[in-house]
């Protein structure tokens, strides 16, 4: 039967996660899962990128200059099953680990995630998926014209990244179509970095500075130009540029597979598959986290408060509308209260 074999990974859910809903094992028997013992001769690398149960994994990175780096594809041993292992993953893995030709060796552990970043299937279904791990900025691509932008979108993933404890920059490309002021405008109540593109002038030396020793994972809906950006960043990413297809009205065929790149002493995470996000799994406190400001005066908020317009006896609402925080604070605030109701 296909859940005996170790490479029978399934399509669609090749990125469920079912770490999460494992039981207690109330009888107190012995659990089913067999742990192998240490696989003590096991090597650690990075996933650079998953396609159909196929793990492409880079081995010798951040081990020292000493060592020598290579890619070499992988299973996964049957004892993970039922776990989700993603770009961005840190594996240990067994067997053949030569990377020739042909060879194929076997992961059998995922190291613990600093982040996890996450969607559910859509907003009203609880099956979540893990898009990427271990990522610590999020790059979002956005056209200032040509695909309009649209606040709301930002907003959402916005809140994915929040809620992840990844650190958002917003990248506002076709520059030289528009002036973004205007839309920009909509995020002034955050602490937002604001990086600038047009086909005039690549902001590689901005990027460079801000995306060093990161692992950062560019997120964009299809035309904003992200592929682009990518490939002025890190030329031998070589991602096809876009151009919808006039008899069809399709795109073109791409890849969704999300591929790791290096640059400058860190990682670019591309996801081309990932237009937007469920956020069914996302927490209210995991977002007013990111506003340690409007977090502080929440503590004095009644239970189980939404924060919302009209919330009662909503401390943020009623202090920061007294002007608590100034200005900036009224701005904060909107801010939050829209990111919020991108949840509802
Ligand atoms: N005017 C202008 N056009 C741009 C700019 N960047 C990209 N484009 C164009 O926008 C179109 C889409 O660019 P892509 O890089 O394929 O966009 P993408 O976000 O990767 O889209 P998908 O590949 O569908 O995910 C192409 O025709 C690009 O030449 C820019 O800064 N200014
Ligand atoms: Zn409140």
């Amino acid at each position: 039967m296909s859940w005996l074999s170790d490479d029978d990974d399934d399509g669609d859910d090749k990125y469920a996660d079912y770490e999460a809903r494992a039981r207690p094992n109330p009888k107190g028997n012995k659990p089913r899962t067999k742990i192998r013992p240490e696989h003590g001769d096991a090597v650690t690398g990075r996933v650079l990128t998953v396609d159909r149960g196929r793990y492409t994994v880079l081995l010798g990175d951040e081990v020292g200059d000493t060592v020598e780096e290579h890619e070499l594809t992988a299973t996964r041993a049957r004892e993970l099953r039922r776990q989700a292992i993603v770009t961005g993953d840190r594996v240990d893995v067994v067997g053949d680990t030569s990377g020739d030709e042909g060879s194929l060796a076997r992961i059998v552990r995922i190291q613990p995630r600093t982040t996890v970043l996450r969607r559910s299937a859509d907003d009203s279904d609880e099956v979540e998926r893990i898009i990427v791990a271990n990522a610590d900025q999020m790059l979002i691509v956005v056209a200032a014209a040509d695909p309009e932008p649209r606040p709301r979108l930002v907003d959402r993933y916005l809140v994915a990244a929040y809620d992840a404890g990844i650190e958002p920059i917003l990248c506002i490309t076709k520059t030289d179509l528009t002036d973004p002021a205007e839309f920009l405008a909509n995020f002034a109540g955050l602490d937002l970095t604001v990086v600038t593109s047009g086909l005039d002038a690549t902001p590689t030396e901005r990027l460079r500075e801000l995306l060093r020793g990161h692992t950062t994972v560019a997120v964009g809906h299809s035309g904003v130009g992200k592929s682009t950006l990518v490939n002025a960043l890190v030329p031998s990413a070589n991602r096809a540029i876009g151009r919808v297809n006039d008899v069809t009205g399709r795109g073109r065929h791409t890849s969704s597979s999300t591929v790791s790149y290096r640059f400058a002493d860190g990682w670019i995470i591309d996801t081309p598959g990932v237009r937007s996000f469920g956020l069914g799994h996302v927490k209210v406190e995991n977002i007013l986290r990111s506003f340690t400001d409007l977090a502080e005066i929440a503590e004095d908020c009644p239970r189980g408060c939404t924060h919302l317009p009209g919330s009662p006896d909503c401390e943020i609402i009623d202090r920061v509308g007294a002007g608590e925080l100034g200005d900036i604070g009224r701005q904060r605030l909107d801010s939050f209260q829209r990111l919020l109701a991108s949840l509802a």
